[in-house]
């Protein structure tokens, strides 16, 4: 049994109201398989900075057996899993998402990618996890980094740029600063939202990345923007995935590109559990336009490195748009 610690409706304030809410008709939905899916994954970009992948290889049992492994780690005992946390960034975390005062009906595992920086931090948080739930994370992160490279090498072809791993390098490189997500939103009593409100499991946010590869198990409750005031809610399938563009890509495409504004919401009914890669690119990095996605146009964005980037992102307010000062203004 998975226990939450308990909240009242006085200190857990994220119930909303989902009038705006529309069942999306089709989500961009790119099949790996066709030899020439690179339009269709730059128009997904373009439109809504997200997109579903079908026919993307990678072995169900892969999935599954991660997921096993992750309910199974869920289902500890809530000191148990205290014992990984709290976040800092990195560890298990309850209901508290980030360092200024976000929470969601959420639990957390958060686990950075650069295994040599953060050696210390991961061996404090594997050494207490059982041996299967590494082996089935590092075999299925392999195969999901692998797929977001393939992507972003199509994004770039469909871009017309040259070389075509020009943002895929930053994910292969050995510094690349990724990480990797398990949320579990347990089923909430309707007692705990008030009057067919929704409760929220993960607020609304854009990912700062370059781009997040999630999967979730056949519960309901992502939501991604229209940036008009609607929501679509994007219909579960746990054979796919489901792709983000990250702040950092918008900004390398000059906003060709946007990042996808979205959120989940908890379910009365049913657990949800996700597993999202988020690909980034080393610390030192420096993030800007390409210059041939500049051309003839004026740059939207101010140069800055990713770990600026990182710096002001974990400073900022969940919801809040993270990249507004990173935009070139006419004096600058
Ligand atoms: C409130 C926050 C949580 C977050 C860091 C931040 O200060 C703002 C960005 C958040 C986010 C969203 C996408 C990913 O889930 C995440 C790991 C990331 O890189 O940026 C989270 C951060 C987090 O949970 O630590
Ligand atoms: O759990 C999900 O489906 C999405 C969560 C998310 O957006 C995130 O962890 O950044
Ligand atoms: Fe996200």
């Amino acid at each position: 049994m998975v226990v939450l610690s308990k909240p009242t409706i006085a200190d857990f304030p994220p119930i909303i109201n989902c009038k705006s809410t529309t069942l999306f008709p089709v989500i961009p939905t790119v099949d790996l398989s066709e030899p020439d899916s690179k339009h269709l994954v730059v128009k997904s970009c373009e439109e809504f900075g997200f997109f579903k992948v079908i026919n993307h290889g990678i072995p169900l049992e892969l999935i599954s057996r991660l997921e096993t492994e992750v309910i199974e780690f869920f289902s500890l005992s809530l000191s148990e899993k205290q014992k990984a946390g709290p976040p800092d960034p990195f560890g298990y975390g309850n209901r508290s998402i980030g360092p200024n005062g976000d929470v969601g009906w959420v639990e957390y595992l958060l686990l950075t990618m650069n295994q040599e920086r953060n050696s210390q931090k991961l061996a404090t948080i594997f050494g207490k996890y059982p041996e299967k739930l590494c082996s089935a994370l590092n075999d299925y992160v392999l195969a999901v980094k692998k797929m977001a490279c393939e992507l972003l090498e199509l994004m770039a072809d469909g871009l017309r740029i040259k070389p075509r791993n020009v943002f895929s390098k930053l994910l292969m490189d050995e510094q690349s600063d990724s990480v990797f997500r398990l949320n579990h939103y347990p089923p909430y009593s309707e007692l705990q939202a008030s009057n067919g409100k929704n409760m929220i499991g993960f607020g609304e946010h854009t990912d700062p990345q370059i781009i997040s590869v999630l999967r979730s198990n056949n519960t309901s409750g992502l939501q991604i923007s229209l940036g008009n005031g609607s929501w679509i809610s994007v219909p579960p399938d746990a054979n796919s995935f489901f792709i983000n563009v990250g702040d950092s890509l918008q900004v390398m495409t000059n906003g060709r590109f946007k990042s996808v504004r979205h959120r989940v919401l908890a379910n009365s009914i049913k657990s949800r559990i996700s597993m999202i890669y988020f690909g980034g690119p080393p610390l030192n990095e420096k993030i800007a336009p390409l210059p041939s996605l500049v051309e003839g146009k004026e740059s939207l964005y101010k140069e800055f490195t990713w770990f600026e980037y990182k710096r002001s992102a974990y400073k900022s307010r969940l919801g809040d748009n993270r990249l507004s000062q990173f935009e070139r203004t006419a004096a600058t």
